[in-house]
């Protein structure tokens, strides 16, 4: 078994983002800008973004924080992300997953124009992944595709079985590995046969959020484990020590997919900048 270091490959990339982020600031005489909107006091939620914004500080990238209350409307959120959309000094935008109840997810998700939908959240940004046209990948498929590529592992002719189909995770990430050539399998929580279904596959992806809920002896001897859960406690959706054992490759949790999340959202904001121009 060897690791997929998530920490690392991160690095890596964020070392080159860093140095297309000083290029661009001296170039063009502004840095390139990061908005994130948070709504709500999800405690879990307002630390996934200090983390974006201090991978931001690090790398030269500013940032930019909404902030919005717990009782805000579908309307206000949808004006403020249309604001976001218009200012020409945003390159990129990031509406944290999840907002209260009240609120239509996917309407605010839409208001963020395509250009700058760094996080890979809309329809359109959907559909040119899907079909490998030019847009921006939903980030924690686009950076488990990116750790794959680090790792050289191939995906053409493997069958890959996706455990969870959300529209940030599960569904995008069926999307990237059939657009490389992989026979892919999704399965939700109506799957009657998962132990199953997972056992036939040689790569793996968990994207549940349910604690250890790929068992280690599902695994077939030589798989490629990626487990994108993130549960209370720093455990992954998959039992990692019974898995590590059978898998050929496998990511930690922590220190895998979540890193390369962050460092994929923020060399989406160089790509938006870039193309953006001054
Ligand atoms: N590291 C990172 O960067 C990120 C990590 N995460 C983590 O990934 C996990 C999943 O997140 P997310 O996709 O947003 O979660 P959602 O709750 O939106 O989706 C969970 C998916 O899992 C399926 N599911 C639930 N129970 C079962 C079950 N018993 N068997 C099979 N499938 C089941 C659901 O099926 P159905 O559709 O039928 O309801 C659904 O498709 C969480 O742990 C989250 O914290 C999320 C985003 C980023
Ligand atoms: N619109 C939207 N886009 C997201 O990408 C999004 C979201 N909403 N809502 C919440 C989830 C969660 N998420 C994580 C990102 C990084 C780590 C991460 O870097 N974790 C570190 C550990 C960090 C620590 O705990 O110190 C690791 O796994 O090694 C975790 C979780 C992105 N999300």
């Amino acid at each position: 078994m060897a690791i997929l270091d998530g920490q690392a490959a991160a690095a890596d990339l964020l070392a080159h983002v860093g140095l297309r982020a000083a290029e661009f600031t001296e170039r063009t005489g502004r840095a390139p800008m990061l908005a994130t909107v948070l709504v709500g006091s999800d405690p879990a939620s307002h630390t996934y973004v200090k983390m974006k914004q201090n991978r931001c500080r690090q790398v030269g990238i500013e940032s930019r924080r909404v902030e919005l209350g717990q009782e805000t409307t579908t309307e206000e959120l949808v004006a403020a992300v249309e604001a976001l959309s218009a200012d020409d000094a945003v390159d990129g935008i990031l509406l944290q997953h999840p907002v209260p109840p009240q609120i239509d997810e996917h309407l605010a998700f839409e208001a963020i124009s395509p250009e700058k939908d760094v996080d890979g959240v809309t329809l359109a940004s959907f559909a040119a992944m899907s079909f490998s046209e030019p847009g921006y990948a939903s980030c924690t498929p686009g950076g488990i595709m990116r750790l794959l590529d680090a790792y050289d592992v191939d995906l053409a002719g493997k069958h890959a079985v996706v455990v969870g189909r959300s529209r940030i995770l599960g569904k995008p990430m069926a999307m990237l590995m059939l657009e490389r050539n992989a026979t892919v399998t999704i399965c939700h929580s109506r799957t009657t046969d998962l132990a199953d279904r997972v056992a036939e596959a040689d790569v793996v992806v968990a994207a549940v959020g349910r604690p250890e809920l790929v068992r280690g002896a599902w695994i077939k001897p030589g798989a490629v484990v990626v487990d994108a859960g993130y549960n209370a406690g720093n455990v992954g959706d998959v039992e990692y020590g019974a898995a590590a054992e059978r898998a050929s490759w496998i990511t930690p949790v922590p220190g895998g997919v979540g890193p390369m999340t962050i460092a994929t959202l923020l060399a989406q904001t160089m790509d938006s900048a870039e193309r953006r121009g001054a």
